[in-house]
């Protein structure tokens, strides 16, 4: 299996080639050439495989230059009851992505039982082992750039600490995620971290890790590499748990489902489409945003406006307070029938930034606006005020607490879906990592694991930075050893 760049113009390469490379060298993100396709009797055959079990089958129709023995072994190694057991109690650790029924056909999929409490840890628990196999073999050294809005930079870092020839420089929103999220990131002691603070929102701390990734002379001189979703490794270690829980949710591979997936980069419900392409029977992908509702407009409206940071606003959602996302590109690439020049003229205009009110593109009226049904798209938006009801409804009359991005996918989800379709919500993170909006709900906190009872207490590591990117290759290059 090769990968080729959604902007048509960078050399195929294979899975562990881009693996570490990250993005494309011209700009754009590697998807397979094609999606390899899933069989009836594959699906027949897969319907009651452990987790790791299924993750080797999804994952070795992409990881096609990983010799078959060491997938299973980095596989086998991840997904276990230790490294998923970190959620709740009542959770059965050994399914790793156990499926909590809320009502008749509503589901819950549980993706944060990871280590850091979000499904974050689905993939990048994977990405660290990938990365540790990958660097021995060439005796090789990683020096990961990433942005977080919240999750992925804790997750990253508890998959990355202490792995030899590993750094990570993690660029966080000043000041705009949770305490405990802050807590969890920049407490961390280890010498191959480094947390840095950006004055601005995700947006602009991605727009840094895409800027240094595009200087391709300094990518390779200092050998960056990103665990964002940018990383196709990323991605596709999010499909597996789509095949997961569909199986949970049904008895045959007659039935279709629908997944509900609060978004904000748009990696989750683009591994969800993938799915889909390679003959999952979802019947309907539910993508729902919080008041930052770039994505909603555009699949009500067929009109892509992303906002800048002054129109991004901060929500009790935060880890989903993104106005560029950047997988959209990856399913705007199969939307224009993988049309490497459409991609280019359409991300000009995105790259380029508009007025706050101007659109980058608009497919409406296009050949593209009707082709838009055939991927099965719903979506909505939820706010505040929706979140707080939502979180209230699932604890007095299910008994079942959710978080707040989670809130925003039921609310949605249960709105939008089609009666017919059994419901899947992905649950994206645990209440714990949002007490805050929890309190203001219930009046009541979330439970925590004993691990992380006062972790808000622990003294701080973080650097604080501009968004520029001059400076960041400056600290970048002071902390790699020449
Ligand atoms: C808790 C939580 N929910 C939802 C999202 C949105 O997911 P995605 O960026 O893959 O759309 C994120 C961040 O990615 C997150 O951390
Ligand atoms: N919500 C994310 C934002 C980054 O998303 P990614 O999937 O591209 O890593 C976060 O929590 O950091």
């Amino acid at each position: 299996m090769k990968y080729i760049s959604t902007r048509g113009n960078s050399p195929a390469k294979t899975f562990t080639e881009i693996l570490l490379g990250g993005l494309a060298p011209d700009g754009g993100l590697y998807l397979p050439e094609h999606y390899p396709q899933v069989t009836r009797a594959e699906l027949d055959a897969w319907r009651n495989l452990s987790y790791a079990d299924l993750a080797f089958e999804v994952l070795s129709k992409f990881a096609t230059d990983i010799p078959v023995d060491d997938l299973r072994a980095i596989i086998s190694k991840t997904y276990t009851a230790e490294v998923y057991c970190n959620g709740r109690a009542d959770s059965n650790a050994a399914d790793v992505t156990p499926l909590r029924k809320v009502t008749d056909g509503v589901y819950i999929l549980e993706l944060s039982n990871g280590p850091t409490l979000a499904f974050k840890d689905m993939a990048m628990q994977l990405l660290g082992n990938l990365f540790e196999y990958a660097l021995a073999k060439d005796h090789a050294e990683l020096n990961i750039l990433g942005a977080t809005s919240g999750d992925t930079g804790s997750a990253a870092e508890y998959a990355m600490r202490g792995k030899r020839g590993i750094r990570v420089f993690m660029l966080s929103p000043n000041g705009k995620m949770s305490s405990f999220q802050r807590a969890q990131m920049y407490s961390l002691q280890d010498p191959n971290i480094f947390n840095i603070a950006v004055n601005g929102m995700f947006d602009d701390a991605q727009d840094l890790v895409k800027a240094v990734s595009n200087d391709h002379a300094y990518k390779a001189a200092h050998k960056i590499g990103t665990v964002n979703s940018i990383n196709w490794g990323r991605v596709s270690a999010q499909i597996v748990y789509y095949f997961k829980g569909y199986f949970a949710a049904t008895k045959s591979n007659d039935e279709q489902v629908a997944f509900s997936v609060p978004s904000g980069n748009f990696g989750n419900i683009c591994a969800g489409h993938i799915a889909r392409m390679m003959g999952l029977p979802i019947g309907q992908l539910i993508l729902a945003t919080n008041e930052n509702d770039v994505l909603d407009e555009f699949f009500r409206t067929g009109v892509y406006r992303p906002r800048g940071t002054a129109h991004t606003y901060e929500t009790s959602s935060p880890s989903m307070d993104i106005s560029k996302a950047s997988n959209f590109e990856r399913f705007v690439f199969d939307l224009v029938g993988r049309d490497g020049a459409k991609v280019r003229e359409f991300w000009s205009k995105v790259d380029a930034g508009a007025a706050p009110d101007a659109a980058a593109f608009t497919i409406k009226g296009t050949d593209y606006w009707h082709a838009l049904p055939k991927f099965h798209f719903s979506s909505g938006k939820s706010t505040h005020e929706d979140r707080l009801k939502t979180i209230r409804e699932m604890w007095e009359e299910y008994g079942v607490m959710v978080d707040t991005h989670t809130a925003d996918g039921l609310k949605v989800g249960l709105e939008q879906r089609r009666p017919s379709l059994p419901l899947i919500c992905l649950e994206t993170a645990l209440p714990a990592k949002f007490e805050e909006t929890i309190v203001e709900a219930l009046g009541r906190q979330p439970e925590r694991p004993a691990a992380l009872e006062g972790i808000e207490d622990l003294p701080q590591r973080c650097v604080k930075m501009d968004a520029d990117v001059a400076i960041l290759k400056a600290f970048i290059s002071a902390n790699v050893p020449a």
